[in-house]
């Protein structure tokens, strides 16, 4: 579903990524008195009175030997390009310095949303400074303080004001899905290719609010689809786009409006370790998760080496053992016909429902091929199954004891829903309550 998206610009060591955790409600990024530390998470999932956003914060996106105020050019423009609403950052206790004139010149021709926000404002006194940040020209500065977590009720009101107010179309019955992978693994050819096929009608290519290009087509069966534009795809020419960070970011928020995600790598190469990550991003997402290997046509086969790529994948990412793997060509258009096939399949998959009544008859069966498990004496005992919501299939299991339901009975009970329906393809949660 898409979000809207909220990114946080401003100069090195304004706080950032202080703010951004704050609003995110997670230590997740280290805070350090060195500008520009190096942060791991730059992306993130937050709620604020029922909206909900995803948040960037431009200032983890590092451009390493770029003069200083090219690097914060780089961010805001990155801001720009993503967010429905920017929140620009200043320091209370600095003044407004020549950077922040920079940004708000920047940020004034871009025509975008923006809430200013001054943060460090940590006592009474400072929050009176805050009234010079008027001369910047966004309106009301709102005071905040990052160390503190004051003021971010009435920051976060401000950004939710500025919200779209449009509303997703709901007649869109479309699949929507991406295609996440390393540069140079062939995304761009497979989409020229699939949208080449001849049984494939393009209907629209649009651009959206976000300067975003989705492709809408058709196949065959008359089933539409939507592909969600992803960095490396469509490229706008700007030289932030090389990064890494950058390339995750966007692959993060394809991501996060697709139903399935086709995760694309190298037969020639195999797994590196930027795949993992954004394939782990997908699977914590909850889409559905194809794993297309291309360049086949590359590589040199007998009649073992598919049962052999595919043994050594499924020991490097346990986790997405559900996947479907096809060998694809882009080059050649080996097997290209099967995806939307694939998808559609993988796409009902993460929209199966089951009957509680036929649930539970799996539970019985379950325990009676593998008793529930005795820790110290005590002995976890499983009530009820139920599913409680699709995309993915997530299922509640009424237990006398959360504590007692180790990991090990979870997959247990996981795999014995997988073998009884069809979920191939997408992720399944289990949740354990406790039984009152
Ligand atoms: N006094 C005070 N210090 C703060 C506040 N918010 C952040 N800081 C401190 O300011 C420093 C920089 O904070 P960061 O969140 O890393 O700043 P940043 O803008 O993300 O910095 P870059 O990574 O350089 O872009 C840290 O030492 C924080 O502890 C605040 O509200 N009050
Ligand atoms: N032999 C062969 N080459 C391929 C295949 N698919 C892509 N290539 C080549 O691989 C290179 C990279 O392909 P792209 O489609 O640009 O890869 P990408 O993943 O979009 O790359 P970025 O735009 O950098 O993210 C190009 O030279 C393609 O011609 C394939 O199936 N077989």
């Amino acid at each position: 579903m898409a979000r809207p998206v909220v990114a946080i610009v401003g100069r090195p060591n304004v706080g950032k990524s202080t703010i951004f955790n704050r609003i995110a409600r997670e230590r997740i990024a280290i805070v350090e008195d060195t500008p520009g530390v190096t942060r791991d998470r730059i992306y993130t999932h937050s709620i604020w009175l029922n909206h909900e956003f995803s948040l960037i914060d431009t200032g983890g996106i590092e451009f390493a030997d770029q003069p200083f105020m090219t690097q914060i050019r780089n961010q805001v423009d990155i801001a720009i390009d993503e967010a429905d609403v920017i929140v620009f950052l200043v320091n209370a206790r600095e003044g407004i310095t020549d950077a922040d004139e920079k940004i708000a010149q920047i940020l004034y021709r871009a025509h975008k949303k923006v809430v200013l926000a001054v943060n460090k404002a940590d006592n009474p006194e400072q929050r009176q400074d805050i009234y010079d940040f008027y001369a910047l020209g966004f309106g009301d500065p709102v005071p905040v303080s990052g160390t503190q977590g004051t003021g971010l009720g009435d920051l976060l009101d401000a950004i939710v004001a500025e919200f779209p107010t449009e509303i997703e179309d709901d007649d869109d019955q479309s699949i929507k899905f991406s295609l996440i992978g390393r540069p140079n693994v062939g995304k761009s050819s497979l989409v020229n290719a699939m949208l080449g096929e001849d049984r494939v009608i393009v209907s629209e290519i649009e651009g959206t609010t976000r300067d975003a290009i989705d492709t809408k087509f058709t196949d065959e069966s008359g089933q539409e689809f939507t592909m969600i534009d992803t960095a490396g795809i469509r490229k706008r020419g700007r030289v932030y786009e090389a990064t890494e960070k950058y390339a995750v970011m966007r692959a993060q928020s394809a991501i996060d409006r697709s139903d399935v995600v086709l995760f694309v790598i190298d037969g020639k190469d195999g797994l590196r370790e930027q795949d993992k990550k954004v394939a782990g991003y997908a699977h914590e997402a909850g889409c559905g998760i194809i794993i297309v290997v291309n360049k086949w046509d590359l590589v040199k086969k007998d009649t073992k080496t598919m049962a052999e790529f595919t043994e050594k994948l499924r020991g490097e990412l346990q986790y997405l053992e559900y996947a479907p793997i096809v060998f694809v060509s882009a080059l050649t258009k080996q097997r290209l016909i099967q995806l939307p096939e694939m998808i559609k399949t993988v796409s009902e998959n993460q929209q199966r429902r089951v009957q509680s009544s036929v649930l539970n008859d799996v539970l019985l069966k379950a325990v009676a091929i593998t008793p529930t498990p005795n820790v110290k004496g005590h002995r976890l005992r499983v009530y009820y199954l139920t599913q409680v919501a699709i995309k993915p299939p997530t299922f509640v299991v009424f237990v006398n004891d959360p504590d007692l339901f180790h990991f090990s009975y979870q997959r247990f009970l996981i795999n014995q829903l997988r073998q009884t329906f069809d979920f191939a393809g997408t992720p399944i949660r289990l949740i354990a309550r406790k039984r009152k």
